[in-house]
């Protein structure tokens, strides 16, 4: 199966490039701000699917540049999946955790209420409202704390940060799960496969590691993997400050990914270890 993605050097991309039959279009490639390019570089490919691993991903910096977040992350993938339409193959884009507004303590499910805090967060529910519309065959496949040994995530931001100083105060009140890339990419590709053969089974879906955990027990488990001498402190969401407000309740019921796609929720515990492995914090 040749599938053409979207994204090259992102952490999901990196994953996804690895295996056979995958095209990744950087940037330089199809910029994601010209959605029509986008959409142009899909006919000519002539994929039999294609995955969006390509994103506006700065969280803080989507407030002051919300129209350029909603073209990237709104038009470009509703432009991919018309395309996709078009031609009649599967659409896989990957959203998050940012659509729902953090409230309560269970599990979001996929067809909960959505009510994003940030514009970023209203950026990703456009693309899926434009990516339902396009009314080909899709997935929405939504995702919470990506880590990888690739590009910019917590696990490496904190192997940095836990060698320079003794002692992080991390928020403990945001509660969610760790997921890692390689699962990510992997969850993709079979998706993509499955809705070759059964183009019923699109729709929006879930997909987050387990067990859940906060970032401050999060740190504290890289730290002790990767035996890096810094003590973590709890503090609450309220003492940290950002430009864009963060959920709470991170958590995503996972079940009916596993219930159509027969694809199980991850332990991200392995997957950490392998991370470490890869950037030589662990033998
Ligand atoms: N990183 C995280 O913690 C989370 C990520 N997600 C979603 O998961 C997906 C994958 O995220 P990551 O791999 O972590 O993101 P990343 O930030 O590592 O990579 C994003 C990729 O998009 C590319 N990109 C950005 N603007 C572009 C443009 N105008 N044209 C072409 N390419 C452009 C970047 O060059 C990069 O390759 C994204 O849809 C993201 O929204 C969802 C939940 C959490």
């Amino acid at each position: 199966m040749t599938i053409l993605v979207f994204g090259k050097t992102g952490q999901l991309a990196q994953e996804l490039a690895v295996y056979d039959g995958v095209i990744c279009l950087g940037r330089d490639q199809a910029d994601l701000s010209h959605p029509a390019a986008c959409a142009a570089a899909i006919r000519q490919a002539a994929p039999q699917a294609v995955i969006n691993a390509a994103a506006y991903t700065a969280v803080d910096k989507a407030e002051e540049e919300e129209a350029l977040a909603n073209v990237i992350n709104g038009a470009a993938p509703g432009a991919m999946a018309a395309a996709c339409a078009e031609t009649g193959i599967p659409f896989v884009t990957v959203s998050t955790d940012y659509v729902f507004d953090g409230s309560g303590e269970a599990p979001w499910q996929p067809g909960d209420a959505t009510a994003p805090l940030n514009a970023y967060g209203r950026s990703k529910l456009a693309g899926e409202e434009m990516v339902r519309a396009a009314g080909g065959t899709y997935a929405i496949l939504r995702t919470s704390w990506v880590v990888s040994a690739h590009g910019t995530n917590f696990v490496k931001t904190m192997l940095r940060l836990g060698k320079e100083r003794e002692r992080l105060t991390i928020v403990a009140d945001q509660t969610g799960a760790p997921t890692p890339a390689r699962d990510i990419a992997a969850a993709c590709l079979e998706i993509a496969r499955q809705l070759a053969e059964d183009p019923g089974k699109s729709g929006t879906y879930h997909f987050a590691g387990q067990p859940e955990t906060s970032w401050a027990d999060f740190a504290r488990g890289i730290f002790a993997r990767a035996r890096v001498d810094c003590a973590v402190e709890d503090i609450p969401t309220s003492a940290y400050p950002t430009p864009a407000a963060r959920p709470l309740n991170s958590r995503l019921g996972c079940t009916s990914l596993e219930t159509v796609f027969n694809i199980p929720q991850p332990d991200w515990r392995p997957g950490l270890d392998q991370i470490l492995k890869d950037l030589g914090e662990l033998s």
